[in-house]
């Protein structure tokens, strides 16, 4: 099996794009790199219990970051015109998130809160939690992930405002490091009318609550 050198995949100091990094490692080389942890934390990886955990993994990291062979635009592509004139907000409470900090690689779990005001068209409801999910299933920050939803629906549906708000807990400060359990914490991003219009913004904190 081809080693994996790290230099040749990281071979530039620039900030490397989510969109542009396609020299993936293979398949076999990502298990392996699976043992090496196993073996490192200091167990064998060749016994039993862990001789098909590399695959398992790999599988359940197939998962966590499906997000970056998704597209959100295209999600949101499909819009729809008739709504009979429909002018108010258009609000999807409590989306699961469920994604990793790029700092540690540890889950991140929580509640999406997504509003946004229409002009003429709105999008399947569906497809805003679709969008959650995409960039929820890549490493993160929680304040990128927040600016990153609302940019997509300012992007495709080019609303009046957009608002979102993410309420999360960390496994990397709750299992590890400063091991503060119960710390929820708020990302918020706001456009248009959203940022413009204090009293709509209280409308859409105040539907946040229980
Ligand atoms: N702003 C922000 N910080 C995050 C997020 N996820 C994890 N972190 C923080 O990223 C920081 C990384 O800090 P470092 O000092 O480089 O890493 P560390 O030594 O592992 O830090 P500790 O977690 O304090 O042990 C920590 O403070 C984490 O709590 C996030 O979504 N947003
Ligand atoms: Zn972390």
């Amino acid at each position: 099996m081809d080693s994996l050198d790290p230099k040749s995949l990281l071979a530039t100091s620039k900030p490397v794009s989510v969109t542009t990094f396609t020299n993936r490692p293979s398949r076999e080389q990502a298990m392996e790199a699976v043992r090496t942890l196993l073996a490192w934390a200091g167990d064998n990886p060749d016994r039993e219990g862990l001789i098909d955990t590399p695959k398992r993994v790999v599988d359940a990291y197939q998962e966590w970051f499906q997000g970056y062979d998704a597209d959100p635009k295209k999600e949101l592509s499909r819009t729809f015109e008739d709504v009979q004139g429909y002018d108010d907000m258009v609000m999807l409470r409590e989306i699961d998130v469920e994604s990793h900090c790029e700092h540690h690689m540890a889950p991140f779990l929580g509640k999406a809160w997504v509003a946004y005001m229409p002009t003429e068209k709105v999008v399947g409801i569906s497809k805003i939690a679709r969008v959650v999910e995409i960039f929820a299933k890549r490493l993160q920050t929680q304040e990128t992930m927040t600016k990153q939803v609302a940019d997509a629906l300012e992007d495709s549906l080019a609303p009046l405002g957009v608002a979102v708000l993410i309420d999360a807990e960390h496994q990397c400060m709750s299992t590890r490091g400063v091991h503060h359990k119960n710390v929820s914490t708020v990302t918020t991003r706001f456009t248009g009318v959203f940022k413009t219009d204090t009293v709509l913004q209280e409308r859409f904190l105040r539907l946040t609550q229980k």
